[in-house]
């Protein structure tokens, strides 16, 4: 479940970096401010570290500069292949938000540009198991692309069709970006205090604390 894009990044494991850098004008927007969005998620996170998605190992390389224990969870061979090469010394399990082997506990959980790979029912499961292994006032910090509302979603859409970006638009249309009052909703219900702060034009970052 929550696996349907898999081969997609299999393909894109050996190009990934150089995208995040925007030398594919399509997804530049996309990836705007991508090292400060690391960055942010990396400071407002703490004690041991559970990183679902870690692809190339990007964000994990500022988890582990900031001195954290983290543990990644990632679905792709490839990409799995290219962040244990960078750190061989990092756990790194394969799995995906939903399915992954038994995690005691962590204090954070975190991920960037993979949580719309769940559709907004499976986003939910996967907020209530977090909900068991998170220590008590432990937090999610997740950056990724979502929208303020369905219209802002169909506006963005159609910019991005009329620039001939059909890639992009495909891609939005396809996978699962949520809007905000999802995302708030799904964490709300399972009893997290969650805000959002915009790090660029397709990208917000959420925090939800434990209650
Ligand atoms: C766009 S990359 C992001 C990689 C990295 N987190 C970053 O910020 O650069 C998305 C990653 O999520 C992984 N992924 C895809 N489906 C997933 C799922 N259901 N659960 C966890 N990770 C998934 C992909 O294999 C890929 O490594």
């Amino acid at each position: 479940m929550g696996r349907e894009f898999l081969d997609l990044f299999e393909e894109w494991a050996e190009t990934y970096d150089a995208t995040v850098t925007g030398v594919d004008p399509q997804y530049r927007a996309v990836f705007a401010n991508y090292n400060e969005i690391l960055n942010e998620v990396a400071s407002a996170s703490g004690g041991t570290v559970l990183e679902f998605g870690v692809g190339t190992g990007n964000l994990t390389e500022k988890l582990l500069d900031s001195g954290y224990e983290v543990i990644g969870i990632e679905p792709s061979q490839a990409m799995r292949e290219i962040a244990l090469e960078k750190f061989p010394e990092l756990p790194l399990l394969e799995g995906d938000f939903l399915t992954f082997p038994e995690i005691k506990s962590a204090d954070t959980i975190v991920s960037t540009y993979a949580f719309h790979h769940l559709t907004d029912s499976e986003k939910e499961i996967a907020v209530r198991q977090f909900s068991k292994i998170l220590s008590s006032n432990g937090k999610v910090v997740f950056g990724d692309t979502m929208f303020e509302s369905v219209a802002v979603k169909d506006k963005i859409i159609k910019q991005a069709y009329d620039r001939g970006f059909t890639n992009l638009a495909e891609d939005l249309e396809r996978e699962y970006y949520p809007t905000l009052d999802v995302m708030r909703n799904i964490f709300t219900t399972h009893n997290y205090d969650v805000t959002f702060k915009q790090m660029n034009e397709f990208v917000w970052l959420v925090t939800a604390k434990k209650q």
